[in-house]
């Protein structure tokens, strides 16, 4: 080492993908966290625009009206993985964003390209400017936004699994109807034209369905920690 000076840790880029449910926002705020990284949650920008197209009465059903305003809202997203933050306008948005009115309709706006332009260059300019590196969680940030990524997880889980921790969540939801909007909102986000959910050729595919969440952040903590010493 040059003039004995301390080596820091090169910045590391981890892409984690997945259906919902999968335990993405959990499993990605517990290792960026656990490695000082920041993190960040990509479902958090779309469901906020999403939240603003709702607020300003743009019809959802049709595509070229939410283009033509997709610019329009300002959306920060705080990247500290123990406080993740996100506002639209300035007003903090966390709580409705995960509202029945939001989750219902994310996945239309979602599909509309000029939408993913504005908030992929959001994703980038955030990782580019993340000093020690980011864990970016999504459906496309492997194949799409991140694709030279040092790391690229794809998690996976049986609807069943998915569904029985989301209705946990949802404090007695029923399941069976869960697991039904799941298999709903995946087939949509699958299925659009630009970006859909998929898994990148060169993603290590972690099935969690049997795994508990401690085991999954065990198991991509060791992924991340061997892709930065081999750096
Ligand atoms: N391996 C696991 N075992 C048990 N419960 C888990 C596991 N992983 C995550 N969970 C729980 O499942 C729920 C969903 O997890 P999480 O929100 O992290 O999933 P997600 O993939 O980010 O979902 P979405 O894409 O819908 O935002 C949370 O309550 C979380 O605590
Ligand atoms: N990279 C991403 C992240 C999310 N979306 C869309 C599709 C999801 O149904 C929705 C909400 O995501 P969640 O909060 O459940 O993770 O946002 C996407 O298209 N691309």
């Amino acid at each position: 080492m040059e003039n004995g000076a301390a080596r820091t840790a090169p910045a590391v880029i981890v892409a984690i993908d997945g259906p919902s449910g999968t335990g993405k926002s959990s499993t990605s705020k517990a290792v960026a966290t656990h490695l000082g990284l920041s993190y960040l949650d990509t479902g958090a920008q779309y469901r906020a625009i999403t939240w603003w197209m709702v607020n300003n009465n743009i019809d959802i059903t049709d595509p070229s009206a939410i283009a033509a305003v997709a610019g329009k809202p300002e959306i920060v997203s705080g990247t500290d993985p123990s406080a993740p933050t996100i506002t639209v306008d300035g007003v903090d948005v966390s709580v409705p964003i995960r509202g029945q009115e939001v989750t219902s309709r994310v996945s239309a706006v979602s599909a509309v390209p000029e939408v993913r332009a504005r908030i992929t260059e959001l994703q980038r300019s955030l990782a580019a400017s993340a000093r020690t590196g980011i864990v970016v969680e999504g459906r496309d940030i492997g194949t799409t936004v991140l694709p030279d990524a040092d790391l690229k997880v794809f998690l996976t889980a049986s609807a069943e699994a998915r569904a029985a921790r989301r209705s946990g969540e949802l404090k007695g939801a029923d399941v069976h109807a869960t697991r039904a909007a799941l298999i709903q909102r995946d087939a949509a986000d699958s299925s659009r034209k630009t970006s859909p959910l998929a898994k990148a050729d060169d993603a290590v595919e972690v099935d969690t369905t049997d795994l508990t969440l401690q085991q999954v952040i065990e198991c991509v903590v060791t992924l991340v920690e061997e892709k930065r010493a081999a750096k």
